[in-house]
């Protein structure tokens, strides 16, 4: 049974048909690339699952459960968590309470006042820090840090409520080479804990990470299969040759 399942979703802005009739299946512990040109439906698809839209059609099951209509704090609190493009740190924040921010804002604020609770969310934080190479600089504002490793405190936000699914979209845009390097090992080390669907223009970077891939074109799925299984896909051939 797939932890992510996607079936039909279609969406549409006024006439313009961003999905038509998209599937897509996720399983435990699967990293799954979405490619294909600009304006594909990427990113779209991934509002879809994170609830940030709504589909027009069809269906969207997360952990056996139907969630196509639940609201994206639902969906947090059963285990999905979303990396937007737009960056969503607290510049003005120290790195580590822009962690404690995310953290508390998916905890009950009844069991905030508990310092227990408090104890183990600091144990979370500097967790997270460690896995993403940022507790030296934990104590310093968001703002001080690099693009790079703004983008790895994003993702380290997105993790620290320790999600069954993450949703990254474009997370190493602006990157230098060497960040994005990093940027993989950093997930691929997340590979036992969670699933991952991640959108990527960066056909390498993508190919080296992820198990699956699902190729879009203008809102339609052109292929979907192992990394080499797209590798050799005349269908996916064409549209790269045509369209990008
Ligand atoms: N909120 C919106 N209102 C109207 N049209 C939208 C909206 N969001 C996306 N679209 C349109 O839907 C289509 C798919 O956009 P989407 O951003 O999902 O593509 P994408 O594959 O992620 O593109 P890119 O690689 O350039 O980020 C595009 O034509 C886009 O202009």
């Amino acid at each position: 049974m797939p932890l992510l399942e996607v079936c039909g979703v279609t969406k549409a802005f006024g006439r313009l048909m961003a999905l038509r009739g998209v599937d897509l299946t996720v399983g435990e512990n699967e990293f799954h690339g979405l490619i294909g040109p600009n304006g594909s439906g990427k990113s779209t698809l991934l509002k879809c699952v994170a609830g940030a839209e709504l589909p027009t059609k069809g269906t969207i099951r997360f952990a056996r459960r139907d969630i196509t209509a639940e609201a994206p704090a639902q969906r947090a609190r059963a285990g999905l968590s979303l990396k937007f493009q737009i960056t969503s740190v607290l510049p003005a924040l120290t790195v580590y309470d822009n962690v404690l921010l995310a953290l508390q804002a998916r905890n009950p604020i009844s069991s905030l006042i508990f310092s227990r609770t408090r104890g183990t969310l600091h144990e979370r934080v500097m967790h997270v820090l460690e896995q993403f190479r940022l507790v030296e600089r934990s104590t310093e504002r968001a703002a001080a840090l690099s693009h790079g490793q703004q983008q790895w405190l994003e993702i380290a936000m997105a993790l620290a409520c320790e999600p069954r699914l993450l949703l990254l979209d474009e997370p190493t845009a602006g990157m230098s080479f060497e960040e994005r390097r990093v940027t993989g090992e950093l997930l691929i080390a997340l590979k036992d804990r969670c699933s991952l669907v991640i959108v990527e223009h960066d056909l390498d970077f993508i190919r080296s990470i992820c198990d699956r891939l699902t190729v879009l074109d203008q809102g339609n799925v052109v292929d979907c299969g192992t990394v080499s299984d797209i590798q050799s896909s005349a269908k996916v051939r064409e549209v790269y040759l045509t369209r990008v």
